[in-house]
């Protein structure tokens, strides 16, 4: 900070002479510490700091910051606080370590709570590169200093390097062996630091909590995986070995978001955009992520771009930049957000864990409740309407799991837009692609053959639209299009696969699940075989979730009970269809982890498919 140098040289000698002019009316010759460049004049400070009226003002001022820095800090003005508290700590330093005389009184304590303050206040802002840094100055002044170990760890999670965090958190915990908030975390980091290395999550308790909880934070993890370009789609993402179904690929945290009241893209594009220039600043890890989104020297992401090392996604991996990457433009940024965003909100099913909808709801500004966000290594898997992945969000986490068995080499999909979508081209002109995935050659190729079910179809959801009863005339209209499209399916005069042909029933899904609902003029084997039916055709697009496929299968299994038993062969195929389902949306579940889920998450009295039954009692 420059001063007049008239100040400056008052710093010399002549100033004490002039001392006791100071102290005696002090009001009026008040030096205020931001006029003294005290950097260049260090070697003043010890004398300085022997006279009783200079150390006094010193700390006074020193003070003053500080307070205004908790000022700021209590209103969650944290740039402001971090600002204040960094002019503190500016001017506190030279007063610091060898340069203070034995005994003086203003030493490190100032400093060292204000860039511990500062610490918290840039961890609030996620800007944990920074926090680091100036956890490492506050331990420089006092290394046992506890607040500042347990900042420095917290820093070091945010990173997720969970392994320096723990080993921080370890330090901390010698010191103050009795801190349960350090115990805490301790155990979190090393759960993180676990997930993070093995890739085992373990979900099954979370489906168990009753009611709604708070969601746990995750690790990153990255699996078998690798980005290579591809022929016509630009980067993509491939298998390094051979997977069976359900093996988790990858989980990585959302790295912003942005959010919109009223589904619109363009606001939601624009707060994502803010958000992402924002966290540039939160570390190189992040700047680097956001830099290889789009590396090519056209806008068209089609012509490869440069490919990152898989050990940038690798949470606590060696990765360091090797050169100086600029933070990009607004518009850079924007562009980015336009081709790699996601919806969140349709990830979080209402079925689902803890409070899906406040989870993302804390992350956005109040009811804004459309929200898309971005995720790093997810950003290169490229898109198919029949994906072999299947991915579920919980809180910011995304799970990518194999959605069947897959060789050393496949290239990975996931789905950028809803499934069950019916205009999927509009859908995907965000993405500026035409798709031509297996699901959309065939269902092109079979359209002709269905148009009559299809029109019959459309027909029946206008007057469902219309009238929102249901009545016998929709029910017949569901059995005739699911009859037609079965014998269209049985007469094919195409060959196609088990699958291809699910992606037709998939196709009219809403009339099987309509029909589902006349549970009363229904038999129970026909509505055993009726769930079925949907359950394949879902599990043919990966529709994955807690709420539509475990439900559905615990829905068969309830069903299978009452119509052949406990015990029955039928029953124990269902149970172990259901734990199939659960391992290829969740991870391993054990067979009492299955039952503990059985009786609290998906019992029966909560299970929609169990309870209806035809809704217009006139029906019957
Ligand atoms: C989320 S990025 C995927 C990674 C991208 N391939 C890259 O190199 O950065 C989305 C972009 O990839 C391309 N893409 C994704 N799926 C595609 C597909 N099925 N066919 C053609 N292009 C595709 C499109 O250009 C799209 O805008």
């Amino acid at each position: 900070m420059d001063m007049p140098s008239s100040s400056c040289q008052s710093l010399g000698k002549p100033m004490v002479v002039e001392l006791t002019r100071a102290q005696t009316s002090r009001a009026e010759n008040r030096i205020q510490l931001k006029d003294i460049n005290l950097n260049n004049h260090v070697k003043y400070i010890p004398a300085l700091l022997q006279h009783p009226f200079y150390k006094e003002l010193i700390k006074g001022e020193l003070e003053k910051l500080h307070h205004k820095g908790n000022l700021y800090f209590k209103k969650s003005l944290w740039q402001e606080a971090v600002e204040l508290y960094s002019k503190c700590i500016h001017f506190a330093r030279p007063f610091s370590i060898e340069r203070v005389p034995a005994g003086s009184e203003i030493k490190r304590d100032i400093l060292v709570v204000a860039a511990s303050n500062r610490i918290q206040a840039l961890l609030n802002q996620r800007l944990w590169q920074r926090a680091l840094l100036s956890a490492e100055e506050a331990l420089r002044y006092d290394p046992k200093h506890v607040k500042s170990l347990y900042r420095k760890a917290k820093a070091f999670e945010g990173l997720q390097d969970y392994k320096r965090a723990c080993s921080v958190l370890e330090k901390a915990l010698e010191i103050q062996p009795k801190n349960e908030a350090i115990k805490r975390t301790l155990d979190c980091c090393n759960e993180l630091y676990h997930q993070s290395v093995t890739g085992e999550y373990y979900l099954a308790n979370l489906l168990c909590r009753e009611g709604p909880a708070p969601v746990p934070a995750f690790s990153d993890y990255v699996g078998p995986l690798q980005i290579q370009s591809t022929t016509q789609k630009g980067r993509g993402i491939f298998l390094t070995e051979d997977v069976e179904a359900g093996k988790l690929l990858l989980v990585s945290n959302g790295l912003a978001f942005g959010a919109s009241e009223l589904d619109d893209r363009e606001e939601q594009l624009w707060g994502l955009t803010e958000e992402i220039l924002y966290l540039c600043n939160s570390s190189d890890r992040f700047l680097h992520q956001v830099h290889y989104l789009w590396t090519s020297t056209t806008n068209d992401p089609r012509t490869t771009g440069e490919i990152p090392p898989i050990d940038l996604f690798i949470p606590g991996s060696d990765w360091a930049p090797t050169s100086e990457i600029e933070i990009p433009s607004w518009e850079g940024v924007l562009g980015r957000a336009v081709t790699n965003s996601f919806d969140a909100h349709r990830t979080i099913l209402p079925f689902t864990f803890g409070e899906g909808k406040s989870e993302l709801a804390a992350l956005t500004p109040k009811d804004k409740m459309s929200v898309v966000g971005i995720w790093g290594l997810p950003s290169f898997f490229n898109h198919s309407c029949a994906p072999n992945t299947s991915t579920l969000t919980i809180g910011r986490a995304m799970f990518v799991r194999a959605a069947e068995a897959m060789a050393a080499g496949t290239e990975l999909t996931i789905s950028y837009i809803c499934t069950e979508e019916i205009n999927r081209d509009g859908m995907l002109h965000h993405w500026n692609f035409k798709c031509r995935c297996q699901r959309c050659i065939h269902d092109r190729k079979i359209k002709p053959l269905f148009q009559d079910s299809l029109d019959d179809m459309n027909q029946l959801r206008s007057k469902l639209e219309q009238s929102m009863t249901l009545d016998l005339e929709i029910f017949e209209g569901c059995s005739r299009v699911i009859a037609c499209v079965e014998d269209a399916i049985e007469k094919l005069p195409i060959e196609a696969s088990d699958r291809e042909k699910n992606w037709i029933r998939f196709t009219f899904h809403n009339v099987y699940f309509t029909k589902l609902r006349f549970a009363s003029l229904i038999s129970p084997k026909e509505r055993i075989e009726l769930f079925k039916l949907l359950q394949k055709a879902y599990e043919s697009v990966s529709v994955a979730g807690v709420g539509s496929h475990l439900q559905m299968g615990a829905s068969i299994l309830y069903a299978v009970q009452s119509e052949y038993g406990e015990g029955s062969p039928e029953y124990m195929e269902a149970r172990r269809e259901l734990r199939r389902q659960f391992t290829r949306t969740l991870g391993n579940l054990n067979e009492e982890d299955v039952e503990k889920v059985l009786k609290t998450k998906f019992a029966k009295d909560n299970l929609w498919y169990c309870r209806c039954t035809a809704e217009d009692k006139s029906l019957t």
